[in-house]
Protein backbone atom coordinates (compact mmCIF):
# COMPACT_ATOMS: atom_id res chain seq x y z
CA UNK A 1 0.00 0.00 0.00
CA UNK A 2 1.38 2.97 -0.64
CA UNK A 3 0.15 6.85 -1.06
CA UNK A 4 -2.95 8.96 -0.01
CA UNK A 5 -2.48 10.74 -3.51
CA UNK A 6 -5.57 12.48 -4.16
CA UNK A 7 -5.81 11.76 -7.49
CA UNK A 8 -9.09 10.24 -9.37
CA UNK A 9 -7.31 9.03 -12.53
CA UNK A 10 -8.67 5.73 -13.69
CA UNK A 11 -6.02 3.26 -12.61
CA UNK A 12 -6.98 0.68 -14.88
CA UNK A 13 -5.96 3.12 -17.82
CA UNK A 14 -2.48 3.02 -16.22
CA UNK A 15 0.30 0.70 -16.76
CA UNK A 16 0.68 -2.24 -13.44
CA UNK A 17 4.35 0.30 -12.33
CA UNK A 18 2.61 3.15 -12.24
CA UNK A 19 -0.39 2.08 -10.90
CA UNK A 20 -1.08 3.70 -7.63
CA UNK A 21 -3.13 1.64 -4.67
CA UNK A 22 -4.78 3.92 -2.80
CA UNK A 23 -4.86 3.80 1.45
CA UNK A 24 -7.63 2.04 3.24
CA UNK A 25 -10.34 2.78 3.46
CA UNK A 26 -11.66 0.79 0.28
CA UNK A 27 -14.95 1.79 -0.29
CA UNK A 28 -17.37 1.66 -3.89
CA UNK A 29 -20.64 3.10 -3.91
CA UNK A 30 -23.11 2.97 -6.93
CA UNK A 31 -25.66 5.32 -6.37
CA UNK A 32 -28.70 4.20 -8.61
CA UNK A 33 -32.27 5.69 -9.04
CA UNK A 34 -33.51 3.56 -6.44
CA UNK A 35 -30.67 1.67 -4.32
CA UNK A 36 -27.10 2.81 -3.35
CA UNK A 37 -25.57 -0.44 -3.66
CA UNK A 38 -21.85 0.07 -1.50
CA UNK A 39 -18.94 -2.39 -1.57
CA UNK A 40 -16.38 -2.39 1.56
CA UNK A 41 -13.54 -4.50 1.71
CA UNK A 42 -12.04 -5.43 5.05
CA UNK A 43 -8.81 -5.85 5.37
CA UNK A 44 -7.15 -9.50 6.47
CA UNK A 45 -3.90 -9.27 6.32
CA UNK A 46 -3.26 -5.89 8.08
CA UNK A 47 0.70 -5.66 9.17
CA UNK A 48 1.41 -5.00 12.72
CA UNK A 49 2.16 -1.30 11.43
CA UNK A 50 -0.43 -0.66 9.55
CA UNK A 51 -2.63 -1.97 12.92
CA UNK A 52 -0.73 0.95 15.01
CA UNK A 53 -1.29 3.61 12.13
CA UNK A 54 -4.71 2.69 11.47
CA UNK A 55 -6.27 4.58 13.61
CA UNK A 56 -9.40 4.65 16.03
CA UNK A 57 -12.07 6.05 13.07
CA UNK A 58 -10.96 3.49 10.67
CA UNK A 59 -11.10 0.90 13.18
CA UNK A 60 -14.45 1.52 14.55
CA UNK A 61 -15.72 1.90 11.03
CA UNK A 62 -14.49 -1.37 10.13
CA UNK A 63 -16.29 -3.12 13.39
CA UNK A 64 -19.27 -1.35 12.86
CA UNK A 65 -19.68 -2.34 8.99
CA UNK A 66 -18.84 -6.01 9.47
CA UNK A 67 -20.26 -7.02 13.17
CA UNK A 68 -23.81 -5.57 11.98
CA UNK A 69 -26.19 -6.59 9.32
CA UNK A 70 -28.91 -4.10 9.59
CA UNK A 71 -27.56 -0.61 9.90
CA UNK A 72 -30.66 1.79 10.90
CA UNK A 73 -33.81 1.16 9.78
CA UNK A 74 -32.85 0.87 6.32
CA UNK A 75 -29.29 0.01 5.78
CA UNK A 76 -28.57 -3.72 5.06
CA UNK A 77 -25.33 -6.32 4.28
CA UNK A 78 -26.03 -8.91 2.20
CA UNK A 79 -24.12 -11.46 3.99
CA UNK A 80 -25.37 -14.23 1.89
CA UNK A 81 -22.96 -12.61 -0.97
CA UNK A 82 -20.02 -12.05 0.96
CA UNK A 83 -16.76 -13.22 -0.79
CA UNK A 84 -14.52 -13.69 2.19
CA UNK A 85 -11.21 -14.39 1.71
CA UNK A 86 -10.70 -12.94 -1.67
CA UNK A 87 -7.28 -11.35 -3.16
CA UNK A 88 -8.02 -7.28 -4.57
CA UNK A 89 -5.36 -5.11 -5.28
CA UNK A 90 -2.72 -7.45 -4.16
CA UNK A 91 -4.46 -7.52 -0.48
CA UNK A 92 -6.24 -10.27 1.16
CA UNK A 93 -9.50 -9.68 2.63
CA UNK A 94 -12.89 -10.22 2.99
CA UNK A 95 -15.36 -8.04 0.30
CA UNK A 96 -18.76 -6.94 2.00
CA UNK A 97 -22.25 -5.49 0.23
CA UNK A 98 -24.37 -3.08 1.58
CA UNK A 99 -27.69 -1.73 0.50
CA UNK A 100 -29.64 0.99 1.25
CA UNK A 101 -32.55 3.64 -0.32
CA UNK A 102 -31.21 6.51 -2.44
CA UNK A 103 -34.01 8.75 -0.42
CA UNK A 104 -31.35 7.89 2.13
CA UNK A 105 -27.97 9.25 0.53
CA UNK A 106 -28.21 13.24 2.47
CA UNK A 107 -28.67 10.71 5.91
CA UNK A 108 -25.44 8.45 5.30
CA UNK A 109 -23.40 11.11 4.63
CA UNK A 110 -24.61 12.92 7.62
CA UNK A 111 -24.23 10.05 9.46
CA UNK A 112 -20.51 9.64 7.74
CA UNK A 113 -19.91 13.09 8.99
CA UNK A 114 -20.99 11.83 12.39
CA UNK A 115 -18.50 8.75 12.66
CA UNK A 116 -15.92 10.87 11.87
CA UNK A 117 -14.99 10.04 8.35
CA UNK A 118 -14.60 13.45 7.78
CA UNK A 119 -11.65 13.65 9.37
CA UNK A 120 -9.91 11.00 7.89
CA UNK A 121 -8.31 11.41 4.71
CA UNK A 122 -9.23 8.95 1.29
CA UNK A 123 -11.07 8.30 -1.80
CA UNK A 124 -14.43 7.25 -2.84
CA UNK A 125 -14.76 5.30 -5.85
CA UNK A 126 -18.25 6.45 -6.64
CA UNK A 127 -20.62 5.38 -10.13
CA UNK A 128 -24.31 5.35 -10.83
CA UNK A 129 -26.69 8.70 -11.62
CA UNK A 130 -25.93 9.81 -7.82
CA UNK A 131 -21.70 9.82 -8.18
CA UNK A 132 -23.00 13.68 -10.06
CA UNK A 133 -26.39 13.66 -8.25
CA UNK A 134 -24.50 13.79 -4.67
CA UNK A 135 -20.90 14.66 -5.64
CA UNK A 136 -21.54 18.24 -4.01
CA UNK A 137 -22.91 17.79 -0.90
CA UNK A 138 -20.03 14.09 -0.16
CA UNK A 139 -17.14 16.29 -0.67
CA UNK A 140 -18.00 19.48 0.69
CA UNK A 141 -19.33 17.60 4.07
CA UNK A 142 -17.05 14.63 3.89
CA UNK A 143 -13.82 16.72 2.62
CA UNK A 144 -12.65 13.28 0.64
CA UNK A 145 -11.64 12.55 -2.55
CA UNK A 146 -14.75 11.48 -4.69
CA UNK A 147 -13.29 9.41 -7.99
CA UNK A 148 -16.54 9.19 -10.28
CA UNK A 149 -16.47 6.33 -12.79
CA UNK A 150 -19.45 5.07 -16.07
CA UNK A 151 -22.00 3.47 -14.69
CA UNK A 152 -22.37 0.72 -17.89
CA UNK A 153 -18.22 0.24 -17.70
CA UNK A 154 -18.13 -0.61 -14.32
CA UNK A 155 -20.84 -3.07 -14.40
CA UNK A 156 -18.86 -4.59 -17.52
CA UNK A 157 -15.76 -4.84 -15.23
CA UNK A 158 -17.48 -6.24 -12.35
CA UNK A 159 -18.79 -8.93 -14.10
CA UNK A 160 -15.81 -9.84 -16.05
CA UNK A 161 -14.39 -9.53 -12.12
CA UNK A 162 -17.17 -11.51 -10.30
CA UNK A 163 -17.45 -14.41 -13.08
CA UNK A 164 -13.85 -14.95 -12.77
CA UNK A 165 -13.65 -14.56 -8.94
CA UNK A 166 -16.83 -16.64 -8.32
CA UNK A 167 -17.62 -20.33 -9.74
CA UNK A 168 -21.19 -20.14 -8.72
CA UNK A 169 -21.86 -16.49 -10.11
CA UNK A 170 -23.52 -17.33 -13.09
CA UNK A 171 -26.71 -19.72 -13.31
CA UNK A 172 -29.34 -20.90 -15.55
CA UNK A 173 -32.76 -22.69 -15.17
CA UNK A 174 -32.62 -26.21 -16.74
CA UNK A 175 -36.46 -26.48 -16.59
CA UNK A 176 -37.87 -22.97 -15.47
CA UNK A 177 -41.30 -24.19 -15.07
CA UNK A 178 -41.18 -26.31 -12.81
CA UNK A 179 -41.15 -24.61 -9.76
CA UNK A 180 -40.89 -28.04 -7.69
CA UNK A 181 -37.31 -28.63 -8.66
CA UNK A 182 -34.67 -25.92 -8.34
CA UNK A 183 -33.31 -26.74 -11.13
CA UNK A 184 -30.54 -23.79 -10.86
CA UNK A 185 -27.26 -24.68 -12.45
CA UNK A 186 -23.97 -22.79 -12.34
CA UNK A 187 -22.17 -22.37 -15.23
CA UNK A 188 -18.83 -21.21 -16.44
CA UNK A 189 -19.30 -18.04 -18.44
CA UNK A 190 -16.99 -16.95 -21.37
CA UNK A 191 -17.09 -13.17 -21.98
CA UNK A 192 -15.04 -13.29 -24.83
CA UNK A 193 -18.47 -13.90 -26.96
CA UNK A 194 -20.91 -11.52 -27.52
CA UNK A 195 -23.66 -11.71 -25.52
CA UNK A 196 -26.41 -9.22 -24.35
CA UNK A 197 -26.17 -7.81 -20.83
CA UNK A 198 -29.78 -6.56 -19.71
CA UNK A 199 -29.47 -4.64 -16.12
CA UNK A 200 -32.78 -4.14 -14.54
CA UNK A 201 -32.54 -1.27 -12.57
CA UNK A 202 -35.24 1.83 -11.71
CA UNK A 203 -35.40 1.71 -15.38
CA UNK A 204 -33.43 -0.55 -17.78
CA UNK A 205 -30.50 -0.75 -20.45
CA UNK A 206 -29.54 -3.21 -22.57
CA UNK A 207 -25.84 -3.69 -23.50
CA UNK A 208 -23.75 -5.67 -26.97
CA UNK A 209 -21.16 -7.20 -24.69
CA UNK A 210 -18.48 -7.83 -27.12
CA UNK A 211 -15.44 -7.74 -24.74
CA UNK A 212 -14.60 -5.78 -21.16
CA UNK A 213 -13.86 -2.43 -23.14
CA UNK A 214 -16.27 -2.75 -26.39
CA UNK A 215 -19.63 -2.23 -24.82
CA UNK A 216 -22.79 -0.46 -26.80
CA UNK A 217 -25.60 0.49 -25.20
CA UNK A 218 -28.50 -0.98 -28.01
CA UNK A 219 -32.14 -0.12 -25.87
CA UNK A 220 -33.43 0.80 -23.07
CA UNK A 221 -36.92 0.93 -21.66
CA UNK A 222 -38.60 3.00 -18.47
CA UNK A 223 -40.83 0.28 -17.61
CA UNK A 224 -38.37 -1.76 -15.22
CA UNK A 225 -37.81 -2.32 -11.66
CA UNK A 226 -39.01 1.17 -10.32
CA UNK A 227 -42.26 0.92 -12.07
CA UNK A 228 -43.36 -2.82 -10.86
CA UNK A 229 -42.53 -1.20 -7.38
CA UNK A 230 -44.26 2.34 -7.99
CA UNK A 231 -47.39 0.77 -9.72
CA UNK A 232 -47.56 -2.01 -7.09
CA UNK A 233 -47.55 0.34 -4.46
CA UNK A 234 -50.47 2.28 -6.00
CA UNK A 235 -52.46 -0.77 -6.74
CA UNK A 236 -52.03 -2.87 -3.53
CA UNK A 237 -51.54 -0.20 -1.00
CA UNK A 238 -47.86 -2.28 -0.13
CA UNK A 239 -45.03 -0.39 1.42
CA UNK A 240 -41.88 -2.40 0.54
CA UNK A 241 -40.25 -4.55 -2.51
CA UNK A 242 -40.14 -7.41 -0.30
CA UNK A 243 -44.23 -6.99 0.28
CA UNK A 244 -44.46 -6.15 -2.99
CA UNK A 245 -42.89 -9.54 -4.52
CA UNK A 246 -44.39 -11.56 -1.24
CA UNK A 247 -48.04 -10.46 -2.98
CA UNK A 248 -46.94 -11.48 -6.62
CA UNK A 249 -45.93 -15.18 -5.67
CA UNK A 250 -49.38 -15.49 -4.12
CA UNK A 251 -51.19 -14.00 -7.09
CA UNK A 252 -53.01 -14.91 -10.49
CA UNK A 253 -51.89 -13.02 -13.14
CA UNK A 254 -54.78 -14.22 -15.46
CA UNK A 255 -56.92 -12.28 -13.09
CA UNK A 256 -56.21 -9.57 -14.25
CA UNK A 257 -54.63 -10.17 -17.89
CA UNK A 258 -56.62 -10.88 -20.74
CA UNK A 259 -55.28 -14.34 -22.55
CA UNK A 260 -55.44 -15.40 -26.43
CA UNK A 261 -57.84 -18.07 -24.99
CA UNK A 262 -59.75 -14.97 -23.73
CA UNK A 263 -60.25 -13.72 -26.72
CA UNK A 264 -60.16 -16.46 -29.35
CA UNK A 265 -61.46 -19.65 -27.06
CA UNK A 266 -58.17 -21.10 -27.86
CA UNK A 267 -54.73 -20.97 -29.71
CA UNK A 268 -54.68 -18.69 -32.16
CA UNK A 269 -52.95 -21.10 -34.48
CA UNK A 270 -52.85 -19.05 -38.23
CA UNK A 271 -49.86 -17.32 -35.78
CA UNK A 272 -48.55 -19.13 -33.59
CA UNK A 273 -49.95 -17.73 -30.73
CA UNK A 274 -50.97 -20.70 -27.67
CA UNK A 275 -54.12 -19.82 -25.69
CA UNK A 276 -52.08 -19.24 -22.64
CA UNK A 277 -50.02 -16.22 -23.48
CA UNK A 278 -51.42 -13.01 -22.62
CA UNK A 279 -53.04 -10.81 -25.19
CA UNK A 280 -53.71 -8.19 -23.68
CA UNK A 281 -51.88 -6.74 -20.32
CA UNK A 282 -55.03 -5.54 -17.62
CA UNK A 283 -57.05 -6.28 -20.40
CA UNK A 284 -59.92 -7.69 -17.98
CA UNK A 285 -59.79 -4.58 -15.46
CA UNK A 286 -62.08 -2.48 -17.90
CA UNK A 287 -64.92 -4.96 -16.55
CA UNK A 288 -66.47 -4.24 -12.96
CA UNK A 289 -66.88 -8.04 -12.20
CA UNK A 290 -63.47 -8.87 -13.15
CA UNK A 291 -62.26 -5.97 -10.93
CA UNK A 292 -63.70 -7.00 -8.05
CA UNK A 293 -62.62 -10.38 -8.05
CA UNK A 294 -58.99 -9.26 -8.54
CA UNK A 295 -57.16 -9.49 -5.40
CA UNK A 296 -54.38 -7.18 -4.38
CA UNK A 297 -52.37 -10.26 -5.03
CA UNK A 298 -53.06 -10.85 -8.52
CA UNK A 299 -52.81 -7.60 -9.38
CA UNK A 300 -49.23 -7.45 -7.92
CA UNK A 301 -48.75 -11.06 -10.08
CA UNK A 302 -49.99 -9.14 -12.90
CA UNK A 303 -47.75 -5.91 -12.26
CA UNK A 304 -44.80 -8.22 -12.37
CA UNK A 305 -45.88 -10.31 -15.18
CA UNK A 306 -46.43 -6.82 -17.45
CA UNK A 307 -42.93 -5.51 -16.71
CA UNK A 308 -41.51 -9.09 -17.58
CA UNK A 309 -43.25 -9.00 -20.59
CA UNK A 310 -41.72 -6.00 -21.74
CA UNK A 311 -38.35 -6.60 -20.49
CA UNK A 312 -38.49 -10.26 -22.40
CA UNK A 313 -40.27 -9.22 -26.22
CA UNK A 314 -37.41 -6.32 -26.03
CA UNK A 315 -34.65 -8.57 -24.93
CA UNK A 316 -35.55 -11.01 -27.18
CA UNK A 317 -35.79 -8.44 -29.99
CA UNK A 318 -32.67 -7.48 -29.42
CA UNK A 319 -30.78 -10.69 -29.24
CA UNK A 320 -32.42 -11.89 -33.01
CA UNK A 321 -30.94 -8.58 -34.35
CA UNK A 322 -27.62 -8.55 -32.52
CA UNK A 323 -27.47 -12.50 -33.45
CA UNK A 324 -26.48 -13.53 -29.77
CA UNK A 325 -27.27 -16.20 -28.03
CA UNK A 326 -26.72 -15.17 -24.62
CA UNK A 327 -28.38 -13.01 -22.27
CA UNK A 328 -27.96 -12.37 -19.20
CA UNK A 329 -29.82 -10.45 -16.62
CA UNK A 330 -28.50 -8.36 -13.47
CA UNK A 331 -29.99 -5.30 -11.41
CA UNK A 332 -31.33 -5.61 -8.04
CA UNK A 333 -34.92 -6.16 -9.20
CA UNK A 334 -33.88 -10.05 -9.22
CA UNK A 335 -33.17 -9.49 -5.90
CA UNK A 336 -35.31 -12.31 -3.84
CA UNK A 337 -37.12 -12.43 -6.79
CA UNK A 338 -36.61 -16.41 -8.01
CA UNK A 339 -40.54 -15.93 -9.54
CA UNK A 340 -39.06 -13.27 -12.32
CA UNK A 341 -36.23 -15.43 -13.48
CA UNK A 342 -37.53 -18.04 -13.99
CA UNK A 343 -40.35 -15.78 -15.99
CA UNK A 344 -37.79 -14.67 -17.75
CA UNK A 345 -36.09 -18.10 -18.77
CA UNK A 346 -39.21 -19.49 -19.82
CA UNK A 347 -40.13 -17.36 -22.09
CA UNK A 348 -36.51 -16.88 -23.64
CA UNK A 349 -36.78 -20.81 -23.80
CA UNK A 350 -39.92 -20.88 -25.04
CA UNK A 351 -39.98 -17.90 -27.94
CA UNK A 352 -36.32 -18.96 -29.05
CA UNK A 353 -37.23 -22.58 -29.26
CA UNK A 354 -34.21 -23.07 -26.84
CA UNK A 355 -31.98 -21.19 -28.78
CA UNK A 356 -31.33 -18.44 -26.41
CA UNK A 357 -30.97 -19.22 -23.03
CA UNK A 358 -31.07 -16.29 -20.07
CA UNK A 359 -27.89 -16.29 -17.69
CA UNK A 360 -28.48 -14.79 -13.86
CA UNK A 361 -25.65 -13.62 -11.89
CA UNK A 362 -25.24 -14.10 -7.71
CA UNK A 363 -24.50 -10.76 -7.01
CA UNK A 364 -27.17 -9.00 -8.85
CA UNK A 365 -27.44 -5.55 -8.26
CA UNK A 366 -23.68 -5.26 -7.30
CA UNK A 367 -21.99 -5.29 -10.30
CA UNK A 368 -21.31 -1.63 -11.04
CA UNK A 369 -20.04 -1.01 -7.40
CA UNK A 370 -17.44 -3.53 -7.57
CA UNK A 371 -16.11 -2.88 -10.93
CA UNK A 372 -15.81 1.06 -9.65
CA UNK A 373 -13.36 -0.31 -6.91
CA UNK A 374 -11.79 -2.65 -9.37
CA UNK A 375 -11.56 0.20 -11.62
CA UNK A 376 -8.87 1.81 -8.62
CA UNK A 377 -7.51 -1.17 -7.15
CA UNK A 378 -6.12 -3.95 -9.31
CA UNK A 379 -3.35 -6.32 -9.42
CA UNK A 380 -2.39 -8.78 -11.68
CA UNK A 381 -2.05 -11.65 -8.92
CA UNK A 382 -5.77 -10.92 -8.21
CA UNK A 383 -7.09 -14.20 -9.07
CA UNK A 384 -4.24 -16.47 -7.53
CA UNK A 385 -5.28 -18.67 -4.61
CA UNK A 386 -8.72 -17.34 -3.75
CA UNK A 387 -11.36 -18.44 -2.17
CA UNK A 388 -14.87 -17.83 -1.04
CA UNK A 389 -17.96 -19.24 0.02
N1 LIG B 1 -35.02 -3.12 -0.79
C1 LIG B 1 -35.44 -2.65 -1.96
N2 LIG B 1 -36.02 -1.44 -2.04
C2 LIG B 1 -36.45 -0.95 -3.21
N3 LIG B 1 -36.34 -1.61 -4.38
C3 LIG B 1 -35.75 -2.82 -4.38
C4 LIG B 1 -35.27 -3.39 -3.17
N4 LIG B 1 -34.70 -4.58 -3.47
C5 LIG B 1 -34.83 -4.76 -4.79
N5 LIG B 1 -35.48 -3.71 -5.36
C6 LIG B 1 -35.79 -3.63 -6.79
O1 LIG B 1 -34.61 -3.24 -7.45
C7 LIG B 1 -34.83 -2.08 -8.24
C8 LIG B 1 -33.59 -1.21 -8.23
O2 LIG B 1 -32.54 -1.93 -8.81
P1 LIG B 1 -31.06 -1.37 -8.87
O3 LIG B 1 -30.29 -2.29 -9.74
O4 LIG B 1 -30.56 -1.17 -7.51
O5 LIG B 1 -31.33 0.00 -9.62
P2 LIG B 1 -30.86 1.49 -9.34
O6 LIG B 1 -29.39 1.45 -9.62
O7 LIG B 1 -31.63 2.29 -10.34
O8 LIG B 1 -31.18 1.84 -7.94
C9 LIG B 1 -36.04 -1.41 -7.63
O9 LIG B 1 -36.71 -0.61 -8.56
C10 LIG B 1 -36.86 -2.61 -7.18
O10 LIG B 1 -37.61 -3.15 -8.23
C1 LIG C 1 -31.01 6.12 -16.91
C2 LIG C 1 -30.55 4.75 -16.46
C3 LIG C 1 -29.28 4.35 -17.20
C4 LIG C 1 -30.21 4.84 -14.95
O1 LIG C 1 -29.83 3.55 -14.45
P1 LIG C 1 -30.59 2.88 -13.16
O2 LIG C 1 -30.38 3.79 -12.00
O3 LIG C 1 -32.03 2.73 -13.51
O4 LIG C 1 -29.92 1.54 -12.97
C5 LIG C 1 -31.66 3.67 -16.67
O5 LIG C 1 -32.72 3.93 -15.83
C6 LIG C 1 -32.17 3.54 -18.10
O6 LIG C 1 -31.45 3.14 -18.96
N1 LIG C 1 -33.45 3.87 -18.33
C7 LIG C 1 -34.15 3.65 -19.59
C8 LIG C 1 -34.07 4.86 -20.48
C9 LIG C 1 -34.56 4.49 -21.88
O7 LIG C 1 -33.77 3.94 -22.67
O8 LIG C 1 -35.71 4.71 -22.17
Amino acid sequence: MSTNNASSTVNSQLSSEHRIIPVFPWFAIDIGGTLVKLVYFEPLDLTPDEILTEGEILMNIRHYLTSNRAYGAEGFRDDALELTNIKLGGRRGNLHFIRFPTSQMHNFIDLCVMKNLHTLTFQVFATGGGAYKFEQDAVEKLKLTWCKCDEIETLIKGLSYLSKLNPNECFYYEEPENNANLNKHSLKFDMKKPFLLVNIGSGISILHVESETKVRRISGTSIGGATFLGLSCLLTDCSSYEEAIKLASEGDSTKVDKLVRDIYGGDYDRFGLPGHIVASSFGHMNAPDKREQASKADLARATLVTVLNNIGSISMMCARTENVDRILFSGSFLRINDLSMRILAYAMDYWSNNEIKAIFLEHEGYFSAVGCLREFIMDENDFIATSQH
